[in-house]
Parts: C-alpha cells; sequence; structure tokens
C-alpha cells in the first residue's frame, strides 16, 4: 500500500501508531459482530421457549457492543495522533525543503500558491489518515467476518448473500480502475485550476471594472470554470450507472433473502424457526454491513486523494536544492567571470541563455541592453545564484560561485531586483534586515543616501514605523528606494540590478537615480538596463538577443557598429522625443 509508506517517512519514531490504529479498528470490527449472535439467541429462545431463561446474553451483546465502540475510539484516538504528526511534519519537512529552494524558485510560485499547495494538501492527508484510515481494515474484515458468520446460521442464505455481494464488489471495481482514478486527477487538477484562475481574477478586478468587462473578459478564469464544469459533467455520467448498481447491490440483501426464506421455510417447516430467526438476523445485520461498505467506497476514494496530495507536494518541490560550498575566502579583486554559461529555467527546455562568457573587472560596470525577453535579467540572477547554470561556469573574485558558502556569497553580492518586497515591520528592521548590530545613525545614513529622508518625515514615529499598517503604504517608487537604502547599507562590493522599467513621476525617477549613483559608488556592478540614457558610462555594454550575447562594447563602440545597438538607440531617442 504505497500511501501507507509514503506517511511512515513523515511518522518519524512513531511508525506503530498506523498499525496499531488499524489493528484496533479491525479487532472493533470482529468485536462490534458478536452482539447480533447474542441477539440471535435470544430472538431463538423467545420464539421456542417463548420466556428468556437468563439474561446472560442480552449483557453479552450489551458488553461486547460497548467494548467494540472502546476499541474503535482507540482506535481513532492513534489514527490522530499520527494524522496530526504527518500533517505537522508534511508542513515542517516542506518548509526545510523550501528554505534550501534557489530564490528562483519563489518567482516561479508566489507564496500564495506555495502555502495552498502545502496547507490544503497536507490537510487532505491529515483528514484521511485520521477518519478514514482505521475503517480500512475493518472494509476488509467486516464483510469477510459477516459473510463467514451467515454462512455458519444458514449456509444457504450465507451463499445467496454472495450473489449481490458480487455484483456489488464489481461495480466498485470498475469505479475504481484506472480510468477512475485519472478522473480523480483530473478532477483536483482542475479544481486547482480554477481555485488559481478565480485568484488571477480576483486581483485583475481593479483591471475588469476599469474596462467595464465581466467575468467573461477574464478567458482563462471562464475557461477554467467551463473546462471544470465539463468534466464533472463527463466524470458524473460515467459514474452515474456503476455507482446507481453499486448502491442497489449494497443495499438489496434482503430482497434476495425474503424470497428465498419463504420458498426455504416452505420446504422444511420443521426448522421454520432457525431459518427465520437467521433471516432476522441478516436483516439486522445488512444495514451495518452496507455501511461498512458504503464506506469502503469513500475510503477508496479518499486514498486516491491523500495520494495525489502527497504528489503535488512532492511535484511543487522537485526542484534541486542549492548547495553552497565551504569557501569563506574571496580574493577583494571582486571580479565576476562567465564561461561558457548556457542555462534553462527548470522545467522548460528552451535554452534561456547560450554560451554566455565575459569578464567584469573590479571597479567596472557592465550594462545589460537588448530587446524584452533576451534573457538580462536571468543572467544577473545566476550571480547571486537564483538559479544555478546547467553549464559552464560563474566565479567571483576567482572562486567558483558554487564553492562559496552562503554568507560569503551573500556578504559579497547585493542585489536589487523589481519585485523587491518590503517586510510588515517597522522601517529600520526593513532597512536593516540581516544587520541587526547597524546603529540608527548608519540606518539614517543610508537612507538619506537613497534619498528617502522625505519617507521617514512623513511618519511621525520615524524609523519605527510600521510599513502596511495603520494605512502605512508607500508607493512603487517609496518602496523602490528602501530597498535600495537596504543595499547600500549591506554595503557589499559587488551590486547587481535592475533597473525599474516604469517610475511613478519624474520626481521619483530623479530621486532614484541619485541613490543608485550612491549604490553604485566604487563597486563593480551588473545592471539590467531599461533606459539606454543610464548606460552610455557603463564601461561595457552586453547586447543580449534571444539569449546569446550579439554585441558588446562601450556606447561608442556599439554606436559604430550600426546593428542591434544602433537600432535600440535609436528607437529609444525616438521614443524620448515622443515622450516629450
Ligand atoms: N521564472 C521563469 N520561468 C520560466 N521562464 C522564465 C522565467 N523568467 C523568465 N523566463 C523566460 O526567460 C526568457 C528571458 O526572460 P528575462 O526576464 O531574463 O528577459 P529580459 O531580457 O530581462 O526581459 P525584459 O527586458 O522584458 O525584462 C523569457 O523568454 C521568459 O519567458
Amino acid at each position: 500500500m504505497t500511501i501507507l509508506k509514503r506517511v511512515q517517512g513523515y511518522l518519524g519514531n512513531r511508525k506503530l501508531l498506523l498499525p496499531c490504529s488499524i489493528a484496533l479498528s479491525s479487532i472493533s470490527a470482529v468485536v462490534m459482530l458478536l452482539p447480533f449472535y447474542f441477539i440471535w439467541n435470544i430472538v431463538q429462545e423467545l420464539l421456542t421457549q417463548h420466556t428468556l431463561t437468563s439474561l446472560s446474553d442480552a449483557y453479552y451483546a450489551m458488553g461486547f457492543a460497548l467494548l467494540g465502540v472502546l476499541l474503535y475510539y482507540f482506535a481513532l484516538m492513534l489514527s490522530h495522533a499520527a494524522a496530526f504528526r504527518v500533517e505537522n511534519n508534511i508542513r515542517k519537512m516542506s518548509m526545510k525543503k523550501i528554505i534550501r529552494m534557489p530564490l528562483g524558485f519563489f518567482d516561479n510560485h508566489t507564496s500564495g500558491e506555495i502555502r495552498k499547495v502545502i496547507d490544503d494538501n497536507a490537510t487532505i492527508t491529515h483528514m484521511f489518515l485520521a477518519h478514514q484510515l482505521p475503517d480500512l481494515a475493518a472494509t476488509f474484515v467486516m464483510p469477510i467476518l459477516t459473510f463467514v458468520f451467515m454462512w455458519f446460521l444458514d449456509w444457504r442464505l450465507g451463499l445467496a448473500c454472495l450473489f449481490p455481494l458480487g455484483l456489488a464488489l464489481a461495480s466498485l471495481g470498475f469505479l475504481m480502475s484506472k480510468r477512475g482514478q485519472n478522473f480523480t486527477k483530473l478532477y483536483m487538477d482542475q479544481l486547482e485550476k480554477m481555485n488559481t484562475e478565480s485568484v488571477e481574477y480576483i486581483r485583475g478586478i481593479p483591471v475588469v471594472k476599469t474596462f467595464q468587462q465581466t467575468v467573461f473578459s477574464f478567458k482563462n478564469f471562464y475557461k477554467s470554470i467551463i473546462d471544470y464544469r465539463d468534466m464533472v459533467i463527463t466524470y458524473t455520467a460515467w459514474c452515474r450507472r456503476p455507482m446507481s448498481f453499486y448502491l442497489v447491490f449494497v443495499h438489496s440483501f434482503c430482497f434476495v433473502l425474503v424470497p428465498l426464506t419463504i420458498l426455504l421455510m416452505t420446504n422444511t417447516p420443521m426448522s421454520n424457526v432457525t431459518i427465520f430467526t437467521s433471516l432476522l438476523l441478516f436483516v439486522l445485520i445488512t444495514p451495518v454491513y452496507s455501511q461498512v461498505v458504503m464506506r469502503s467506497m469513500n475510503l477508496g476514494y479518499a486514498m486516491g486523494q491523500a495520494g495525489e496530495a502527497l504528489n503535488r507536494i512532492d511535484e511543487m518541490l522537485d526542484v534541486p536544492p542549492v548547495l553552497f560550498g565551504e569557501e569563506q575566502d574571496v580574493s577583494d579583486n571582486c571580479s565576476v567571470s562567465f564561461k561558457d554559461v548556457s542555462f534553462s529555467y527548470p522545467k522548460t527546455n528552451k535554452k534561456v541563455l547560450q554560451d554566455i562568457s565575459f569578464d567584469l573587472f573590479k571597479g567596472q560596470t557592465i550594462a545589460l541592453v537588448g530587446p524584452s525577453g533576451g534573457g538580462k535579467t536571468t543572467l544577473a540572477k545566476l550571480i547571486p545564484r537564483f538559479w544555478d547554470a546547467d553549464m559552464g561556469s560563474i566565479a567571483i573574485g576567482g572562486k567558483p560561485v558554487k564553492s562559496l558558502s552562503q554568507e560569503t556569497l551573500m556578504e559579497y553580492v547585493s542585489f536589487v531586483f523589481q519585485n523587491s518586497s518590503l517586510f510588515k515591520r517597522t522601517l529600520r528592521e526593513n532597512v536593516a534586515y540581516g544587520l541587526e548590530s547597524c546603529s540608527d545613525a548608519e540606518i539614517l545614513s543610508a537612507l538619506k543616501k537613497a534619498q528617502c529622508l522625505d519617507i521617514i518625515d512623513k511618519f511621525p514615529e520615524g524609523l519605527d514605523t510600521i510599513i502596511g499598517k495603520n494605512g502605512v503604504y508607500l508607493s512603487g517608487g517609496e518602496q523602490q528606494r528602501i530597498c535600495l537604502a537596504r543595499a547600500i547599507l549591506k554595503d557589499t562590493p559587488l551590486v547587481v540590478l535592475d533597473e525599474a522599467t516604469a517610475f511613478s513621476d519624474p520626481e521619483n525617477e530623479h530621486l532614484i537615480q541619485q541613490a543608485l549613483r550612491e549604490l553604485t559608488k566604487g563597486k563593480t556592478v551588473i545592471m539590467v538596463a531599461h533606459r539606454l540614457t543610464s548606460v552610455t558610462d557603463a564601461d561595457m555594454i552586453l547586447v543580449l538577443d534571444k539569449g546569446r550575447i550579439v554585441e558588446r562594447g562601450t556606447h561608442d563602440e556599439l554606436l559604430s557598429n550600426k546593428a542591434l545597438y544602433t537600432k535600440m538607440w535609436n528607437q529609444y531617442q525616438v521614443s524620448v522625443e515622443w515622450t516629450l
């Protein structure tokens, strides 16, 4: 049973919890059948002797019923203990894996998506282990025992029971076939897709409203609903017949037994009482029996769902972790060198960077320019190891980046990308994140260099202002300046930055340019540039197109080439004039 094996990995040293729970639940199933035997005795005695000589059978019936309930209660206690442990460990182990994920993983998965995949699927697994798994053994034990018991009471009635049971199991087998499992997977896929698209829809409501559109304009969301509807209709249509047969057969024991009992009673009048009490007992047992068989059906579904839940977590976290080296001693020449670097994003085949080679020396600035989608941001992100190159080598200060310890790499490189975010903490904590020993004077100096003093002046609590709380919200440009202050305070010799594509207003643009100048003063810089005026002074410009460096040189050298850069420059001039 793969699901059981899989969850054992999350149980640590409490691996026996689930087997014990299953064992107790099976014993409970056996014990629960015994009261029926004693009831049968009582009924038989009443019918033959018209009185009860002793109440011991009634006490036994009650005692075993109570014992059965008690055993089931303990089985559930153990299964709940296991389920909470598994749920907890799924979350803990996933978090441990996530912490070791490459930074780029967080570009591909939003925090909401990560939380949803882990939380929801851990809960599904919990529900299965706590509530359904204890019934697993009972589901197998109970029908067999009931059948043996019935056979023992009257083999002819027992044999007749095989008929509806066989048909019910055949219908169940059909529902749980490979096709049924595929439907379960498809169902969960469509549900997840619809959930994700609905989140996107809600996020995009302002745009939808602005353009006076309806849900139909949100094609992906609309399509996900329609796909879900079509899928559920197909699934239901497929299930309809076997499910109806299953329900009919599971509940139809009496209808087979009643005519048979009448036939038997007519043919053998001597044993009428025995046959009748057997029928009575069968009629009493049938609802219990049907209930257990019905549970087996839900169990199969829940088991499929729990397996799928674990698959989803594994699938999302199936990215090789970043392994850092031990190297702590980087020479102070802080050069960067790329040699024949190629890269594709995980789970894609498309080469986003191909044969990239260049050298950046201490104190120099390299600007990355080129058409959108050319690979500029990707190249910049390989330096702080958002992702690792598939081929070739990247070195900082002559040492391969993979050999550097995490602390060394982070002490050496600071990066400011467009989606750098602020925490819901104080301004002080946001600027001095990871640099707890910094004094307020140092933090204020960094904020000043990043042109953020106007932001502090706005809030009476100054550095203690909590961002994102009590109406404290910062504009995109202000947030970017705070991120620049963080990088200025970190004061690393190497700076990797992605220039903002859009500034909120000329005032902010001017302030950000000044902050950038402060940040890059005397540093080795790699900059993804969108506005060509900011690269004219760069020591080297790399023009990237379709993942390859197609031109390299200074601004003047590239202009004299009269190739792609010249074309971009001319277009840029036109666009600037147009803006003016
Ligand atoms: N996280 C990702 N997962 C998969 N593919 C990605 C990811 N990020 C970018 N890409 C793809 O890699 C290619 C290069 O993207 P990149 O963002 O590096 O280009 P760029 O030159 O910086 O573009 P822009 O100037 O528009 O920012 C694009 O085709 C893009 O679709």
